[in-house]
């Protein structure tokens, strides 16, 4: 029947047009495949050449307790300047400082690789920040590396002794909250160095605590020398003060904790004894400056004798950390920067909007651990083509910056630095035991 015929002509025609469908979609399947792995190797490419870039600028890590002679007058241009230049792509908490002055440039490029680069390092660190991604990445893993095991055949005091040269009359809570980040990290024994009137004070906050009540008797820096050979690392400075005998103490314990080799953390009061007498610091490759803004302008202005760029912070934290004969500094702000003259890594793990009181100083004892524990696995090969400083303070960073972000889901606005040292636990396990 013409019906019949009809209808198998339809039929017909349905198949070889769903036919002739799956033909042109299955093509345009395979060039999308193509094209996807066309940028997929240019990308791959790039990085490859970008970690050519970073291994070629960084710094040895077995130059660790050599002073490196003079620093050079001007910060070398290393592989982290591209980034800062973009101007285009990352979210607004990843986007380097923009360099205001043309001496960080790179003179333009005809080479297509080159122009491709700053698009491809655009990603890279766009991977980077927000998901610990890309290059945070690599750090990270460097972080896990310098963790000690916990394991039974160690006794207490193997994963860390710290030093707190802090405490006096007017703040008993900021060497107490170093001292107990210290122990929360997961170092064994936290003393503490104090005034006499601080001392009982202290004590009182927490019995963890082993505390001196020696900084101001007349002969603190004996009393103090006779703990160093057992102490793993040294932070200076949290509820110090400014008064001159303490400062002098200070200054001598730096000296002699320095002379054995000992990992010293310096923030707060110990950076005003620093901008005064930056020699007392100067080209100790186991020593970290952990600067607020404030703190920071102070120390540039006094090693540069000029007011700081302050538009391009990127920069002055590479100048200053020269200056300092490429000691490891940590901007702390919006983004932490970390330098040691040749390179910045920024870390932006992600905090919150609450600044209260004390967070510098859960940054710094933390930190105190984690450079004896960095220093440690240097020494035995565990990581290799970084500065173990660097690794500590990006650790200590990444850390407070969790904790702050926990503590804030719990309490919000009436988040305080105890609240933050509540959570040290879980945010150690989240960034570095998972
Ligand atoms: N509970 C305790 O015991 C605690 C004790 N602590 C101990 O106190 C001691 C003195 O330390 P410190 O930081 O207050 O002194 P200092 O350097 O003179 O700064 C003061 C001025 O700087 C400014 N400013 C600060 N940050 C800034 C920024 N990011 N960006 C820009 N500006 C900034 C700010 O100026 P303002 O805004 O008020 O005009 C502020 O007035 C030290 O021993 C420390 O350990 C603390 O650890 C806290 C918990
Ligand atoms: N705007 C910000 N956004 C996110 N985190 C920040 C911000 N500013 C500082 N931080 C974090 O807070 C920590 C302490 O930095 P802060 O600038 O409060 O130090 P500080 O002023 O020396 O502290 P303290 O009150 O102990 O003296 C740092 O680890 C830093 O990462």
């Amino acid at each position: 029947f013409p019906m019949e015929k009809l209808m198998e002509q339809f039929l017909e025609q349905s198949a070889q047009a769903e036919e002739n469908f799956y033909r042109v979609e299955e093509q345009r399947l395979q060039a999308e495949d193509r094209r996807r792995e066309a940028e997929h190797a240019r990308e791959l490419h790039m990085l490859q050449m970008l970690a050519q870039v970073f291994s070629s600028g960084r710094p040895s890590s077995s130059s660790s307790s050599t002073p490196k002679p003079s620093p050079p007058a001007r910060p070398p241009v290393i592989s982290s300047t591209p980034p800062s230049q973009h101007t285009r792509g990352p979210p607004g908490h990843l986007k380097r400082p923009a360099s205001q002055t043309d001496s960080f440039s790179q003179p333009p490029s005809t080479d297509p690789q080159a122009l491709a680069l700053p698009s491809v390092l655009e990603r890279y660190y766009s991977l980077g920040s927000s998901s610990l991604g890309g290059m945070d990445d690599d750090i990270v893993s460097l972080v896990k590396s310098i963790v000690p095991p916990l394991t039974s055949k160690k006794h207490k005091g193997q994963d860390g002794r710290i030093g707190i040269i802090g405490g006096c009359k007017d703040y008993t809570g900021a060497p107490y909250f170093a001292a107990i980040s210290a122990l929360k990290v997961g170092g064994d024994l936290s003393h503490v160095f104090c005034t006499k009137d601080a001392a009982t004070v202290i004590k009182s906050y927490s019995p963890e605590l082993i505390v001196h009540p020696v900084l101001d008797s007349p002969n603190a820096v004996e009393e103090i020398e006779k703990w160093l050979p057992r102490l793993h690392g040294l932070v200076v400075g949290p509820g110090l003060g400014r008064e001159d005998f303490l400062l002098k103490t200070a200054k001598e314990v730096i000296e002699r904790s320095r002379a054995r080799d000992i990992p010293i953390v310096i923030d707060a009061d110990g950076l005003w004894l620093v901008t005064h007498q930056p020699a007392v610091i100067q080209g100790y490759q186991k020593g970290i400056l952990t600067p607020n803004f404030m703190e920071f302008t102070r120390l540039f202005e006094a090693l540069h004798h000029e007011p700081m760029n302050s538009s391009d912070h990127q920069r002055s934290v590479m100048q200053l950390s020269a200056a300092m004969g490429n000691l490891t500094l940590v901007l702390k702000g919006e983004q932490d920067l970390i330098s040691d003259g040749s390179k910045v890594y920024s870390c932006s793990v992600e905090g919150s909007g609450r600044r209260c009181g004390g967070q510098g100083d859960l940054l710094c004892g933390s930190m105190g651990v984690m450079a004896h524990w960095a220093h440690a696995a240097s020494t035995a090969g565990l990581i290799r083509g970084m500065n173990p400083s660097v690794v500590a303070a990006f650790g200590a960073c990444s850390l407070t910056r969790q904790c702050n972000n926990q503590a804030f889901q719990r309490h919000g606005r009436s988040t305080t630095t105890s609240d933050m040292i509540q959570e040290i636990g879980p945010a150690f396990r989240k960034l570095f035991e998972s």
